[in-house]
Formats: structure tokens, sequence, C-alpha cells
């Protein structure tokens, strides 16, 4: 089965600094993919690349087989909806999906009224009068109107209110079964995704730390609590993602394929969210360490 993205080595410079590097990943067809990391941590600039939109410093990227942006076939393959819900303020509603239907072959208008007439929205209203989270419901809707096989979503939730948060991101599950959509979508916030994604990839600071599927994470990776120990002492097949240390306990986070014996831990199942947060305390430790050198 052709992957949706493919990456190899891929990277993107800005004069000095690397906004994403060493980027190597493969994802398969029929997920909804979260991507997660603070803010500055690459996830646009991955975006971006694979909607054709920026073109590579090193490595390469594929979507669905395809070169990002190469041809209108490819192009007409992927919805992308942008940070900043991308809509023109002076167009009405029903101008939108005018446009929208004269630039994309595969325009699926019913859907698009539908999904208008199911949020609410007054045809006639222009969209620099909509509130933030009727904008990005209207990007939303444009973005799975043009009948992709990708949609990609920068933060597609940021503007929204808890309740509307949980519609966008239910209605985003129902066009994905119901379209067999392949979707990423990238946030900071991973209790947005927990609900939605079925694919986590973890990018902190230019980097992919981590990426799976989120059942194969969640049964990879454990915290483990004991007596204080040195890390050196876990057996190698144990990755430690993080450590902390009292005086008289250790825990640390590990991912590891093997079953854990030794009776002196505690063992315990992550949330997704303490999952990516020991991502995050691990690239945060390594910072320090880094500092600490060059002082
Ligand atoms: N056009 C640009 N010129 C210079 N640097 C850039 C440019 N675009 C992005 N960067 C830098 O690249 C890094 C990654 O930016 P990017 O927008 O991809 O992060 P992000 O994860 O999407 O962040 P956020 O969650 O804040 O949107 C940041 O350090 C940013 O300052």
């Amino acid at each position: 089965m052709t992957a949706v993205l493919r990456t190899e080595g891929l990277g993107k410079r800005y004069g000095k600094n690397w906004a994403l590097s060493e980027c190597t990943l493969d994802i398969p067809a029929g997920h909804v993919v979260g991507l997660v990391g603070p803010n500055g941590a690459g996830k646009t600039t991955l975006l971006n690349m694979a909607a054709g939109q920026l073109p590579p410093t090193t490595g390469r990227i594929t979507v669905l087989g395809g070169r990002p942006g190469a041809s209108p076939a490819q192009l007409a393959k992927v919805g992308f909806v942008a940070q900043d819900t991308p809509t023109y303020a002076g167009l009405s509603v029903a101008d939108h999906l005018r446009l929208g239907a004269r630039l994309n072959p595969g325009w699926d208008d019913a859907l698009a009224r539908d999904r208008i007439a199911r949020l609410g929205l007054d045809l006639a209203r222009k969209a620099g009068k909509l509130s933030g989270g009727q904008r990005a419901q209207l990007a939303l809707t444009l973005g799975v109107a043009k009948r992709p096989e990708l949609l990609l979503l920068d933060e597609p939730v940021a503007a929204l209110d808890p309740l509307a948060r949980r519609e966008f991101l239910q209605g985003l599950l129902e066009a994905t079964v119901e379209q067999e959509l392949n979707v990423v979508l990238s946030s900071h916030l991973v209790s947005d995704l927990e609900r939605a994604c079925d694919f986590l990839i973890v990018l902190i600071d230019s980097r992919v730390q981590v990426s799976g599927e989120v059942e194969t994470l969640l049964a990879t990776h454990h915290r483990l609590t004991g007596p204080r120990r040195d890390a050196a002492r876990l057996p190698s097949s144990q990755h430690i993602v993080s450590e902390s240390h009292t005086d008289v306990q250790s825990t640390f986070v590990v991912r590891t394929e093997e079953p854990i014996h030794d009776p002196v831990w505690t063992v315990s199942k992550l949330s997704l969210e303490d999952l990516v947060l020991a991502y995050l305390t691990k690239t945060t430790a390594n910072h320090r360490r880094i500092l600490e050198v060059r002082r």
C-alpha cells in the first residue's frame, strides 16, 4: 500500500537555523495522524512541505506516492488548511463555496452545503464577520469538500472553544470514516489529539522524537518507579525517555518491546499526554546539559 507520507532525512534550514532536521517518517494509509510539539518545533514547516508550498533543503518527501505540488493531479489529492484559517474577509460563505467549486475538480458541493447548514452558518455572511471558530469551520469545510485523499490541518482547533473543539474533531472523525480520508493535524495540545488521532508524531526542536500508532506507543512505553538506581543499570533493551530521582527513589519512562520482569519496579501505564511530556522533559534536560557544557 502506498504510504500517505514518507520522508527520508528531510530538512529545512532558514539561514543558520534548522526548522526541521533529519526527519524520517513512514505513515501508512488509514490514519488520523496527530503532529504534536511545542511552539516552533517545526510542525508548520513539515506540513508546508507536504502541501508542496515549501521546498526542502535536504532529504526527500513523497505524499501519496508523488512529489508534493508536482502536478495538478497531486495538488487535487491533498487538501491543506493552513494555520491562519485562510478565508477571504470580503467574500461571503456562499462565495467561498463557489470559489471552491471553480478551483477544485473533485468538489463535492452537496457535502459542502450540508456541512454549512449543519454548522448553522449563514451563506450570505462575509467571512470577515464570522467568529474565529466559524472561520475555522468554513476553512475545514472547504478542505473536506475538495474530497482530497489527504487532508493536512495546521492547528485547526486553536481558535475554537472547548465545545467547538470537540464538535470539530468529531466532525473530522466522521469525515475520515465516510470518505476514507487520511488526515494529518498539528497541535501543541495533546489533549486535542487524544480523542481524534490513532497515529502520533512527536516533534520537538525540529526533530522527530517518536512516531507510531498510538496503540503501539502506549503498549511499549512504561513508567518505572522504585528505589534509587542509576540509569546505567537498566538493561539495554530499555530505551530511557526520561528520568527523575530523589534521594531514595527513581522514576524512569522507558520504551521497550520486552516485558519488564525486574521486581524492584512498580510498572505503570502512561496516558498519551504523559508520553509526550516524557519526551518534552528529555529534550529540556538535554538542552540544559548542552548549555552547561557550553558555559
Ligand atoms: N520563514 C521563516 N524564516 C525563518 N525562520 C522560520 C521561518 N518559518 C519558520 N521559521 C522557524 O522555524 C522553526 C519552526 O517553525 P514552525 O512554524 O515550523 O514551528 P511550529 O511547530 O509550527 O510552531 P507553532 O506551534 O508556534 O506554530 C521556528 O524556530 C521558526 O522560527
